[in-house]
Parts: structure tokens; sequence; C-alpha cells
């Protein structure tokens, strides 16, 4: 037996999912894993870059372990990135989206290298357009194209990809999200289709990819993203458990633990 299939053994008795949460500095990553583990109000909105890394960890129904590694995205810290990859069974790319020329040049870069990483082939990736609650915020579709995704496919990285989008109020909208109103609608009411069941089982030697419209502000979208990651994650893992109790919203969430460092 090898020694991944011994890992993966081991995590499946244990039930730990290890999740990297990457991206440039500033986009969002502290906040979001803060507003994914119910922190108070005043932690979600006050955070300091991250210096080191810091590991939340959410139990889910089913006693899943979710461990999130919040790993600092300033430039002098990404050398460091790769200390982190091994074992990691999910990505959380996180994206400033008010900020399209550092995602379609220093993220789009960044992400290019993370993805042909060896170490990380195959490991779900879920992009998270983040501060969709800022009027300056590009549509994800948008986000998808200067970040170049789709040339992964075509280059034969082999990716599922699939684009959500929520419904951000009128009075909110940037104009290039007005003009997609019509489509925006129709999908905020489809997310549990996002993702068919059909998908999950063609998935086998293929990187699933997601990206999702986020607010960690207001909260908008981080359950369905976690839900989706946490089905990626655990189908990969887990593949013989059954779909029935993945399904994640914060009343999932059992209890947490923290543990942070410095680098
Ligand atoms: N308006 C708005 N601001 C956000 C949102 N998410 C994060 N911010 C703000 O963006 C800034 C950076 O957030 P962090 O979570 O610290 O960013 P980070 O990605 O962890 O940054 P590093 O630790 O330096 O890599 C902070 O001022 C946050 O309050 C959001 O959804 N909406
Ligand atoms: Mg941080």
């Amino acid at each position: 037996m090898g020694l991944l299939s011994v890992i993966r053994k081991q995590k499946r008795r244990d039930r730990e999912v290890r999740v990297l949460v990457l991206g440039l500095d500033n986009a969002g990553k502290t906040t979001i894993v803060r507003r994914l583990l119910g922190d108070d109000e005043a932690a979600v909105r006050r955070t300091a870059p991250t210096e080191g890394f810091c590991i939340r960890t959410l139990v889910l129904k089913g006693g899943y372990r979710f461990h999130f590694w919040d790993i600092g995205g300033h430039r002098a810290l990404r050398s460091y990135w790769r200390n982190y990859f091994e074992r990691t069974d999910a990505i959380i790319w996180v994206v400033d989206a008010t900020t399209p020329h550092r995602i379609k040049g220093e993220a789009a870069q960044e992400l290019a290298a993370l993805l042909s990483e060896p170490s990380l082939y195959q490991v779900p990736l879920l992009i998270i357009a983040n501060k969709m609650d800022l009027l300056a915020a590009e549509p994800v579709s948008s986000v998808r194209k200067a970040l170049g995704i789709d040339a992964f496919c075509v280059a034969g990285a082999a990716a599922t990809i699939a684009t959500a989008t929520i419904a951000t109020p009128t009075s909110r909208r940037t104009p290039l999200e007005a003009n997609q109103q019509t489509a925006s609608d129709t999908m905020a009411s489809t997310w549990a289709q996002a993702w068919p069941a059909d998908e999950l089982s063609q998935l086998d030697g293929r990187r699933p990819i997601h990206v999702m419209p986020c607010s960690a502000y207001t909260g908008e979208g981080l359950s369905n993203a976690l839900d989706w990651l946490a089905q990626q994650a655990i189908q990969r893992l887990y593949r013989f458990d059954t779909r029935g109790d993945l399904r994640s919203s914060p009343s999932c969430v059992l209890s947490e633990q923290q543990h942070s460092v410095a680098l």
C-alpha cells in the first residue's frame, strides 16, 4: 500500500480534512475564516494582516473536522506557502473582487503557480470572489476571466468549472452587475443546482473548480461556498459516505478550536 493510501485511510478513520486558505494580502482570508467559524461581529470586522498562519477547526455534521489553514498572503510570506501543501484536501483561493488589476496580474500568476504544483494535483479548488458588498466589486464572471481559469482547461490542466452568482441588492449593484440582472436573479434561485450530483461522480482524475461570489462582511454566499467545499473534500477522501449528511449550514457546526503560529 502506498504512503498516500495509508494517509488517506488514516484520515478517513479520523474524519480529518485539511483546507488551505490562500490568496493575496488584503483579499479577506482571515475575515472569511472568522465568519465561517461564527466569531462575533467585532472580531470579523477587525482583522490585522496575518504574519504567519492560523488554524481554525470546524466540526461539521457527521463528525468531519475541517481544519482551515489561514496563511498570510503578503508577498514576503508566499514562499512559505509550499510548506503547507503536503496532505492538503481542499484549497480556498480568495480574491478581492474590487481590485481587478491585482486579480489579473499578481493573483492570476500566483494561482497559476499553485495549480502547477504536483502535490496539489486533483485537490478541489474553491475560488471566492470576496467583498461583493462593495459597489466597486467586479461581477464573478469578470473575476473568473481575469484569473484566466478557462485557460487552465484549454491547456489541459483537467478542471471542471462551475460559476455561481449571488443576487446583490439592486441599490448596491455595480453597472456591470445591473447589466446581468436577469441572469443573476435566475442563478440565485438555483444555487442547489450549481453542482449537480452527476458532476461529483465524474470527477475522478480531474480537479473540480468552483468560483463563488461572497461577502465576508455580510456572510452572503459563504454558507453555499462551504457546502460545495465540504462535499468536494469529503467526496474525495471518503467516497463511500453518503451525501445526505454533508449539507452544511451554520447549524451543522458543532465545535471549534484555534491555533495560531507566527513565522
Ligand atoms: N467591505 C468588505 N471588506 C472586507 C471583506 N472581507 C474582508 N474585508 C476587509 O479587507 C481587509 C483585509 O481583510 P483580511 O481578512 O485581513 O485579509 P487577508 O486576506 O487575511 O490578508 P493577509 O492576512 O494580509 O493575507 C480588512 O480591512 C477587512 O475588514 C468583505 O467581504 N467586504
Ligand atoms: Mg489574514
